[in-house]
């Protein structure tokens, strides 16, 4: 498949913002990524708070500068590019919709403003072209047009969203980066933006890049998931075999810990807290938290192991076996692990 943007030994390492101004504390918001999204495909990514699912989002669509790696897109390093040169690529190629379009949308602008201001930066076409694309955008994300010369702050939030998406969409990218899109949204409306999107993907041709806390979604959204732990991509697997048939322990531990699966697994308790990102533990991050783990684990990061299909890959010295019996396994190492 065509690859659009792919991510090379990508680290992102920030000056901690608890340390104040002068810290020598650094967080490592996202270490060694290597991530390819190809035309058409749609990744979902997974992993608790603060493990650098964002971090991934913003490097993907340029937003991000990576401290160390690259980043192409089209087969070309935007950061070896010019400004203006990667303004234009990141521009015309990507488009990105974020958690809160209440935030992310300038309030004292029209929806026409908003819709109008991607077009007008790169010139595309004359004034009348950009009316009727302007017109045309709010029609495909369902925006009545009634709507046109409202203000962000009389609409609802899912119209709010939906204005987000249309500006996304504006320069006709083939790839989106959709960061928890429906979590600062009323249930009720969470599946209809759900829906749009998938139904964008499907018209539009569009690569999708599905940020989520929320499993469930993310499995149905999505072709392949990425895990990620600690800043790091632990495990990348096709999404319909991912519950039962992940390898990694902490892919696992997630899918076992949510509700309603169809698939459901041996229940497997994440214990204690995610260690700090400023001081990551040596060798393989999830080692604190894994009923597996041993010396090797402390000493060396695994790297990735290919698993049964060419989309399935998972960094583990132990990775879990097909019918382990992981729920006695995990119950042997907590009593273990007991004064
Ligand atoms: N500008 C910054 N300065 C310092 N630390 C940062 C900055 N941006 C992110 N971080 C830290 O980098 C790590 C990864 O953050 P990121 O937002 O990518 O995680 P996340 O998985 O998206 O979290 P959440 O699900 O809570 O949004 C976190 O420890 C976060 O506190």
């Amino acid at each position: 498949m065509h690859s659009l943007v792919r991510l090379s030994d990508a680290h992102v390492v920030h000056r901690a913002r608890s340390g104040g101004l002068f810290t020598r504390d650094r967080v490592y918001a996202l270490t060694g990524a290597d991530l390819t999204v190809a035309a058409g495909e749609t990744v979902g990514v997974v992993g608790e708070s603060g493990c650098g699912k964002s971090t991934l989002a913003k490097v993907l669509v340029g937003v991000q500068r990576p401290t160390a790696g690259t980043v192409s897109l089209r087969g070309r390093d935007l950061w070896a590019m010019s400004p203006a040169e990667r303004r234009t690529a990141v521009g015309a190629g990507t488009g990105m919709i974020f958690q809160d379009p209440s935030t992310a949308l300038n309030h004292r602008l029209t929806i026409r403003q908003i819709l109008r201001d991607p077009l007008d930066v790169h010139t595309r076409g004359t004034r009348t072209q950009r009316e009727e694309r302007v017109r045309e955008l709010m029609s495909l994300v369902g925006l009545p047009r009634a709507l046109t010369d409202a203000l962000p702050g009389q609409l609802s939030g899912g119209q709010r969203q939906r204005v987000a998406i249309a500006r996304a969409l504006a320069l006709d990218p083939d790839l989106v980066v959709a960061d928890e899109p429906t979590s600062a949204l009323d249930v009720s409306v969470r599946a209809q933006i759900l829906n749009l999107l998938l139904d964008l993907k499907e018209r539009l041709g569009l690569a999708l890049v599905f940020v989520s806390h929320d499993i469930q979604t993310v499995r149905r959204m999505s072709d392949r998931v990425i895990t990620m732990y600690l800043g790091r991509i632990v495990e990348e697997a096709p999404a319909g075999g991912v519950t039962d048939g992940s390898r990694h322990p902490y892919t696992r531990a997630l899918f076992s810990a949510t509700p309603g699966l169809l698939d459901p697994i041996d229940p497997i308790p994440l214990v204690g807290p995610v260690p700090s990102a400023t001081r990551p533990p040596s060798g393989c991050p999830f080692r604190t938290r894994c009923w597996k783990a041993d010396e090797v684990c402390a000493r060396e990061m695994p790297d990735f192991t290919a698993a049964s299909s060419p989309e399935h890959r998972f960094r583990c010295h132990h990775p879990v076996e097909e019918g382990e019996a992981t729920r006695d396994l995990v119950r042997q190492s907590n009593l273990a692990k007991e004064p």
